[in-house]
C-alpha cells in the first residue's frame, strides 16, 4: 500500500493534536467525520482536509479512507473501532484502546478475521528516545532490568459532566493516565506476574488517584501512580544492575533521558528534537505496517494490548470501580 489515507473519526482535543502531527510529517488526511456536520466541516477547514463526513457512519464509508483513527472518549472505543474494521478499515485506536478486556479481544477477533491492521495509539511506544531505550536495554547496557517507576499525574478537570469523571464516557485517573506507566511496565518488563493496587475514587465513582505495584518475571518489579487531581514530576525511571535511565518530564512525551551508571555517572544524555508533539511516529508506524502487509504492531503487538486492558480490569477490580453496562 504506497499512498495511505487517513480518516480521522472526533474532532476533540486530542484529534487535533495528531492531525496536527499528520499535517507536519506531510501524511495524507483524507477525511474527518464528527457526529455534527458543523464540526467536521469546522476541522476540515482548519486542516484542509477535503471530505468532512457529518457521521462517523459516513466517516467509515469513504472510499478514500484507508486507516480510519479513533479519537472518541474511550468508553466509545469498542464501538467506534468495529464500526471502521466492519467498513473495512484498518483503525489506529486512542488509548486507553477499550473499557474492558474482552471488548479489546472482540476487537482483535474482528481485525483478525477481516485481516485488518488494529493498533492502540500508545505514541509512548513510537517516539524516537523509546526506540534508543529499548536498544540499550537490549544490547545489555543496563544489566539485568529490575525495577519500572512512572508517575502520571495530572490537575485535572473536576466537573463531573468532563470525560476524566463520567463512567458513561470511561473516565478515571487508571484508564486516562495510569494507562500509560501500566502499558510502559508491560512494555519493559513483560506482563506482571501479581498485581496489587489501591485508589481512590471521585463523587461520580471514577477514580482519581491509583497505585500499582507489580511484579514481573524473575521478580522485577514495577510501580505507577497515576493522579488527575495533582500535577507531579511525571518522570520514568529504568532500574538496571549495571546502570539506570532517568526519563525527564514529560515521560511519555518524545523527551530526554540519561543513561546513568552505577556511581552515578552520566554516560549517555539523548536529546533529539521532534516536530510537533511527537504523535506521527505512531502514525508513520501503522503505515509501515501497512506497506508490509503487518496486521499487528510490532512495538505493541495486538495481544499484548489485549493483556494491557487485562491488567487495567484486575487494578480496576481491586480499586472498585465499575463501568456501566459492561460485564466488569
Ligand atoms: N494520546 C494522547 O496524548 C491523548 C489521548 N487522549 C485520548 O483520546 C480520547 C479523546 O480524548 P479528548 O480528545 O481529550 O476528548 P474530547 O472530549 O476533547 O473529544 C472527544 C470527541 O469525541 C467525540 N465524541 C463521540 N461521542 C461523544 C460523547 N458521547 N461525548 C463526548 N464526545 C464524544 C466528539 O467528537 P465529535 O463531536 O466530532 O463527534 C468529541 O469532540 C480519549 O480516549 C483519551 O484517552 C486524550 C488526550 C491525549
Ligand atoms: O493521554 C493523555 C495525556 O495527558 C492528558 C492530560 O494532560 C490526558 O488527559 C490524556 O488523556
Amino acid at each position: 500500500m504506497n499512498d495511505i489515507r487517513w480518516g480521522i473519526l472526533a474532532t476533540g482535543g486530542i484529534a487535533h493534536m495528531f492531525t496536527s502531527d499528520l499535517r507536519t510529517a506531510g501524511l495524507d488526511v483524507a477525511a474527518v467525520g464528527s457526529r455534527s456536520q458543523a464540526s467536521a466541516d469546522a476541522f476540515a477547514h482548519e486542516f484542509e482536509i477535503p471530505a468532512a463526513h457529518g457521521s462517523y457512519e459516513a466517516l467509515v464509508a469513504d472510499p478514500d479512507v484507508d486507516i480510519v483513527y479513533v479519537a472518541s472518549p474511550h468508553g466509545f472505543h469498542a464501538e467506534h473501532a468495529a464500526l471502521a474494521l466492519e467498513a473495512g478499515k484498518h483503525v489506529l485506536v486512542e488509548k486507553a484502546f477499550t473499557l474492558t478486556q474482552p471488548q479489546a479481544a472482540a476487537l482483535r477477533d474482528l481485525a483478525a478475521a477481516n485481516k485488518l491492521l488494529l493498533m492502540e495509539a500508545m505514541w509512548t511506544r513510537y517516539v524516537p528516545n523509546m526506540i534508543r531505550i529499548r536498544e540499550l536495554i537490549r544490547s545489555g547496557t543496563l544489566g539485568q532490568v529490575r525495577a519500572v517507576i512512572a508517575d502520571h499525574t495530572q490537575a485535572l478537570p473536576t466537573d463531573p459532566t468532563h470525560r476524566l469523571n463520567s463512567l458513561e464516557l470511561g473516565g478515571g485517573a487508571l484508564l486516562d493516565l495510569g494507562v500509560y506507566p501500566v502499558s510502559f511496565a508491560h512494555d519493559i518488563l513483560g506482563a506482571p506476574e501479581t498485581i496489587t493496587a489501591t485508589g481512590r475514587l471521585g463523587s461520580t465513582g471514577a477514580d482519581t488517584e491509583v497505585v500499582v505495584t507489580m511484579t514481573h518475571a524473575d521478580g522485577a518489579i514495577s510501580t505507577s501512580i497515576s493522579s488527575a487531581r495533582t500535577a507531579g514530576p511525571n518522570e520514568a525511571h529504568i532500574l538496571g544492575t549495571e546502570a539506570r535511565i532517568d526519563l525527564d518530564p514529560v515521560w511519555y512525551t518524545a523527551t530526554t533521558f540519561r543513561l546513568v551508571g552505577r556511581h552515578g555517572e552520566v554516560i549517555e544524555s539523548y536529546d533529539a528534537p521532534v516536530a510537533g508533539r511527537g504523535m506521527q511516529y505512531e502514525a508513520l508506524a501503522a503505515e509501515q505496517y501497512l506497506r508490509e502487509g503487518r496486521t499487528s504492531s510490532e512495538l505493541e503487538p495486538i495481544d499484548e494490548t489485549v493483556a494491557i486492558m487485562g491488567t487495567l480490569d484486575e487494578i480496576r477490580r481491586q480499586i472498585g470501580v465499575r463501568y456501566p453496562g459492561v460485564d466488569r
